[in-house]
């Protein structure tokens, strides 16, 4: 079945006085999918989401979202899409649930939805603290919630665990697999390669405003196996890497023979390391 497509972008570049922030970009984004784009700061994603989003016009190139070419994108877009960035706020001294109910009234939300999303996403007990009094981990989920409030079909999400405590991350990683599970798309952008490899069904290696790769991180990570080595666990416990060889198959075949051979896998990269062979720098 042919996946329906949410972005589409066509070459687009984007100029800033000269400087060419990101360059002929090519990709599409489809249903259901966590699309991940991944760069160091300064690689161009936010320039791409603002393109998108229609809030900064391209030089060059074409794009859409959910169908609408991105010049003629207006407010109404932001009934249908929802997005999480570092400017997305709230009131600070009303509670979570006065500021969810706020946002509910602006977007025509069933407020029952609050409570829903509340409970769905363990801030229930927290609805009559001021949003100030929150944990970040919470604040952060507080502004996840008020961006799906309407269900939106497409999400964008820019850096949404930047700064964020490991446990707090995890819990914002659950709530984007459980939107991914009801059919929600995202768009992420991230620099951190294990979080994109988590969740991720396809990611663009961003690097100075071009797309280096793009594909599932398991294609990436086989693609930039070059050294293709092997860890192999034999009876006795012992762990042996062996690189690709006449030398290590003769090897292997010997405890192969013997019965000694556990498991045998392959040592794939790391996305973070996939990154630097594919863009020669390192995420930071
Ligand atoms: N309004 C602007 N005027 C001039 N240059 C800009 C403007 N906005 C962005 N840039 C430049 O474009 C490049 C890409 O910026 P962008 O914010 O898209 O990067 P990013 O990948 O989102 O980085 P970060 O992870 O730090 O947010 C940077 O060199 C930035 O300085």
């Amino acid at each position: 079945m042919e996946r329906k497509v949410l972005i589409e972008a066509k070459d687009i570049s984007k100029q800033f006085k000269g400087y060419e922030a990101i360059k002929k970009l090519d990709f599409s984004v489809y249903e259901g999918e966590i699309f991940g784009f991944l760069g160091p700061s300064g690689a161009g994603k936010t320039t791409t989401i603002k393109i998108l989003t229609g809030q900064l016009k391209q030089t060059s190139g074409q794009a859409s979202i959910l169908g609408i070419p991105v010049e003629k994108v207006d407010e109404d877009i932001y009934k249908k899409i929802g997005i999480v960035s570092d400017m997305s706020g709230f009131y600070e001294k009303l509670t979570v649930y006065q500021n969810l109910k706020f946002f509910a009234k602006l977007l025509d939300v069933d407020p029952a939805t609050i409570d829903e999303l509340l409970k769905r996403f363990d801030l229930y007990e927290h609805r009559q603290k001021p949003a100030e009094k929150l944990s970040k981990g919470m604040k952060q989920r507080l502004v996840l919630i008020r961006a799906i409030l309407h269900k939106p079909k497409l999400l964008f999400l820019d850096e949404p665990t930047s700064g964020l405590d490991p446990v707090s991350a995890l819990s914002v990683h659950k709530m984007m697999e459980e939107l991914r599970a009801d059919g929600t798309s995202i768009f992420l952008t991230t620099h951190n390669m294990e979080e994109a490899d988590k969740l991720c069904d396809r990611v663009a290696l961003l690097n100075e405003g071009q797309i280096a790769e793009l594909d599932t991180p398991e294609n990436l990570r086989l693609k930039f196996n070059k050294q293709k080595r092997f860890m192999i666990q034999l009876t006795d416990h012992t762990e042996v890497v062996l690189e690709q060889s006449v030398d290590s198959a003769k090897l292997i075949e010997k405890w192969v023979a013997a019965d000694q051979v556990e498991t045998i896998h392959s040592c794939e990269p790391t996305l973070e390391k996939v990154f630097l062979e594919a863009t020669g720098r390192n995420l930071v």
